[in-house]
């Protein structure tokens, strides 16, 4: 392999994430191109102002011309329709993969529209409250989990360079199967955000009673949730529709939760709680410990994104 491994990116879809991948590119592997594409004329616009990409793509048709690595980051329910629009320029020997939030369903739509290509899903474990191009920056991966799910049939070469791909930008890779993927995500990412949006939800409901009083005193646990709940209505609707049956599973396991601490509750039962709050405790400091907690203040600072930012 040679020391990029991968001599020019297309990168479909310049939000959040693709932004993100443009500006990590450009900064910590210099020896490839990156082509851009959005189907939104106005985002490849300011992709271009904020420089995302070397160059902007004419048209979807072209713009995976040349590219040895194609990477859909766009909504999960947009895979399908991003993947036939570029099929045009894509060659059978480039490798096609993405960042979506879920991998079954991902993985099925990429592999039906573009048959005969290699297609290896990835999802890296990192993102913000925040979505658009803008919101990009060329650390978002360093230090975080990139997981990637090889099919059964993939190349392990290929395999082997998207690995290096993501340990370029940063991240530290893990590989396992969509499925598992799917449930393990559903309870650390998925389930957490449908919670916020709840309960945010709930108290914007009891303003009414309360008279503002929500907003005026949410200093603390409740505005942590708001930041979760601010996150990007699309792509979170596609997640929970796609992922429907890993989430619904455990929903239903912290249904059953919640309600033996609401007994504990009713019951006076004040050993459960303090049991039960000792160990979530100890699971904080946990992934606290492993480097995992990423100091959220300095997000979406545009000082992420200099080439002046070294790797590693
Ligand atoms: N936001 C996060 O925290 C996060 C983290 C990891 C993975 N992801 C995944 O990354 C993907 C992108 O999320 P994001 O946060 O960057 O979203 P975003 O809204 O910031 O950007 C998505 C972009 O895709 C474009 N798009 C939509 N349909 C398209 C199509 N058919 N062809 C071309 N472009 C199209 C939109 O115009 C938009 O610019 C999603 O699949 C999401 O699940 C998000
Ligand atoms: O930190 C946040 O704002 C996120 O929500 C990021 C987060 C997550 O749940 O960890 C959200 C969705 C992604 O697929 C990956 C990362």
């Amino acid at each position: 392999m040679s020391d990029t491994p991968f001599r020019q990116v297309t990168i479909v879809g310049l939000g959040l994430l693709g932004g993100s991948i443009g500006h990590a590119v450009q900064a910590f592997l210099p020896g490839t191109t990156v082509v851009g594409w959005d189907a939104d004329a106005g985002v490849r616009a300011q992709a271009a102002e904020l420089g995302l990409a070397h160059r902007i793509a004419e048209s979807a048709e072209t713009a995976a011309q040349g590219s040895d690595l194609v990477i859909f980051c766009v909504p999960v329910g947009a895979m399908d329709a991003a993947a036939r629009a570029i099929a045009p320029g894509l060659s059978k020997d480039a490798l096609v993969s993405d960042v979506g939030s879920s991998k079954e369903t991902v993985a099925a739509a990429l592999a039906e529209a573009l048959p005969g290509h290699h297609v290896i899903p990835a999802h890296p474990v990192a993102g913000t409250e925040r979505s658009g191009p803008d919101a990009g920056f060329a650390t978002l991966f360093r230090n975080r989990w990139c997981i990637v799910t090889p099919p059964a049939d993939a190349d392990p070469a290929l395999s082997a360079r998207l690995v290096a791909f993501w340990e370029a930008l940063g991240a530290r890779v893990e590989t396992m199967d969509a499925a598992h993927h799917d449930k393990v995500l559903a309870v650390t990412s998925h389930l957490p955000h449908l919670i916020a949006y709840t309960i945010v939800g709930t108290a914007s409901d009891l303003e009414q009673v309360t008279q503002s009083e929500v907003i005026k005193y949410s200093a603390g646990g409740f505005r942590d949730f708001t930041r979760i709940a601010a996150s990007d209505p699309t792509m979170w609707r596609d997640v929970f529709l796609s992922n429907k049956d890993a989430v619904l599973e455990m929903l239903q396991r912290f249904t059953e939760d919640l309600t033996e601490l609401q007994k504990a509750i009713r019951k006076g039962d004040g050993d459960v709680l303090f049991d039960h709050f000792t160990r979530t405790r100890a699971i904080r400091r946990g992934i606290i410990e492993m480097g995992q907690d990423d100091a959220r203040p300095d997000f979406g600072r545009s000082d992420h994104n200099g080439a002046k930012e070294s790797a590693g």
